[in-house]
């Protein structure tokens, strides 16, 4: 019997993708549209609400079909069912890792050690939704009797960036009067600013913390209580304006909340995966429940979408082999995800942890170093703010960068022309960087302008645009709960789709305990002048004692 191939860059279907490679190297996308005249609609997928455009890719049906045989190849059949089934898919945790549980129906059977935790999830949902209403209705109220006006959510990381996103991503869903303010930096200005413009009768404090040890987190929430104290609340007001949600319920009750106002969190899922559970609590307080409902039903539409439908119309698993392709066949170092939508300003934020914690690895699943490179950059930033600045780049830079660009095809907004302005910025984007303009096309839009024949031919070279540069275009009809939920839910998927081509465990992140660790060895030392011995290099220690003079009293 053959051995198994070691690694995914000696398996036959990964050799047969270097040599789709050499072949198209050389062609351009330009071409591809003129043989091809039903290009645009052979390569559009509609899934969950969304419709994705991945035409202007260098891609052939060849190496798509190659593409999807390397997931093939790569189990990602029997990883997808081990993902849903509630198997040990955080290997190094040893967990399962079940935020597709989080938005299935009530019906439906998932264990975990013999326990079906759809009865917990809908138990919590439920628990959610009585808060909501009594929030809403002042009938739980501030210690002086007022209806509270607003919340304060303290986390950071996964307890802090998805529901950021879409608390702001679904402003023209905002239910009743609460508004939402986000604490996460340890950077006092953060929590400082944020209670200046506060009043403690009518303020409710969310910790968000899964593991109710990120020391952000409990520093700004010792704060929090220190502020509220400090302008008139007693210590047992603390009991109806502070709750928790965290998997830590003993540290959490030691903290000094009433064990009555702790929302469970569950080891099984993971931070960066966490808004569709009780970490929702900001959307739904902001949103309401039928809101927070449909935002699960949306991404569990998406989750049946990635369940069922086969690899080639499946649009997790053709954006992660696009990804894949770019970054291991032909060089891509970063991925831009630019959203033609104010409302998901803080979407590139929250996918930047998605991904590149999840896939930010350098050994496989069994420890092996890898000899492939892993998840890309992932940046970017609303359109069509970023054609004023970093698209030069993506255009005539030296670097090969994949974008995905979303848009709605409707907008929230009545502004006369704006949207269709924004759509013609959008869609003349993904143009340029496919088409690009050639030398000689430069050369004459320069003469048919009157420009002389020798500064034409001089400035050429400059005004030439190579083109062929991919991009993906990913709509939906209106930004809405749902497809908010399916759009979020596609990225989880996508970044799971190419975990396993990679062979990585995407749920757990051990390079950010380092850093974590360090901080709490140096920090004693900027606070305690008595504390001598190296903090481990000679150029920290300077930067500690140049701290200490500049904040010696
Ligand atoms: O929710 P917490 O336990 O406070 O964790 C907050 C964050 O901490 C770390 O930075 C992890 O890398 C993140 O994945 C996590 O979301």
């Amino acid at each position: 019997m053959a051995d198994k191939p070691a690694t995914p860059t000696h398996r036959p279907q990964w050799q047969a993708l270097v040599q789709h490679k050499e072949r198209l190297t050389g062609t351009s996308m330009r071409e591809f549209f003129q043989q091809d005249p039903e290009r645009a609609n052979r390569y559009l997928i509609d899934g969950a609400g969304l419709t994705l455009d991945f035409s202007r890719n260098r891609l052939t049906d060849d190496v798509l079909t190659a593409l999807t045989e390397l997931a093939d190849a790569c189990g990602l059949s029997q990883r997808k069912a081990a993902l849903f089934a509630g198997d040990i898919v955080n290997i190094t945790e040893n967990r399962p890792a079940l935020h597709t549980a989080l938005r299935q129906p009530s019906d439906e059977d998932v264990r975990v050690d013999g326990n079906n935790i759809i009865t917990e999830i809908h138990t919590t949902l439920a628990r959610m939704e009585k808060l909501v209403a009594a929030v809403h209705s002042g009938k739980q109220a501030g210690y002086t009797g007022k209806t509270f006006t607003d919340v304060v959510s303290i986390g950071i990381g996964g307890s802090f960036l998805g529901p950021k996103l879409v608390v702001e991503a679904l402003k023209p869903y905002w239910q009743g009067n609460v508004r939402c303010h986000f604490v996460a930096n340890i950077d006092g200005t953060n929590i400082a600013e944020t209670l200046s413009r506060l009043d403690p009768e009518t303020t409710l404090f969310l910790i968000q913390s899964k593991s109710f040890r990120t020391q952000e987190t409990l520093e700004n929430s010792l704060v929090a209580r220190q502020w509220f104290m400090a302008h008139g609340g007693a210590e047992a007001a603390v009991a109806s304006h502070f709750l928790a949600v965290t998997t830590n319920i003993a540290e959490a009750t030691r903290f000094g909340i009433d064990p009555g106002n702790i929302f469970p969190m569950w080891d099984w899922v993971g931070g960066r995966y966490s808004l569709w559970s009780a970490i929702g609590l900001p959307i739904a307080l902001t949103l309401g429940m039928d809101h927070f409902r449909a935002l699960l039903n949306g991404a569990h539409a998406m989750d049946c979408h990635f369940r069922d439908q086969p690899a080639e119309r499946n649009l997790p698993v053709v954006m992660a082999m696009l990804s894949v392709w770019y970054n291991n066949f032909w060089g891509a170092e970063s991925h831009a995800v630019v959203p033609y939508d104010e409302y998901l300003k803080h979407l590139p934020e929250h996918l930047q942890q998605l991904d590149m914690e999840s896939n930010g690895k350098r050994v496989s699943q069994n420890g092996q170093h890898v000899d492939y490179q892993t998840g890309p950059i992932l940046w970017g930033g609303i359109g069509a703010n970023g054609q004023h600045a970093y698209h030069q780049l993506i255009h005539q830079g030296t670097r090969l960068i994949p974008v995905d660009f979303i848009i709605p095809l409707q907008s929230h907004h009545a502004v006369a022309h704006h949207h269709a302005t924004l759509f013609a910025n959008c869609l003349s984007q993904a143009r340029a960087m496919m088409a690009g303009k050639t030398r000689a096309e430069a050369e004459q839009e320069m003469l048919d302008s009157g420009v002389d024949e020798s500064t034409a031919k001089t400035l050429a070279t400059h005004k030439e645009i190579p083109g062929n540069k991919p991009s993906n275009i990913l709509m939906m009809n209106r930004l809405n709960p749902e497809t908010l939920g399916a759009l979020i839910a596609l990225y989880e998927h996508r970044t799971f789709v190419q975990s396993v081509i990679w062979d990585l465990d995407c749920f757990d992140q051990w390079g950010v305990e380092l850093g974590k660790q360090i901080g709490n060895e140096i920090l004693p030392r900027l606070l305690d002048e008595e504390k001598t011995g190296s903090a481990g290099d000679s150029a920290t220690d300077h930067l500690i004692r140049r701290f200490r003079s500049a904040n010696r009293p």
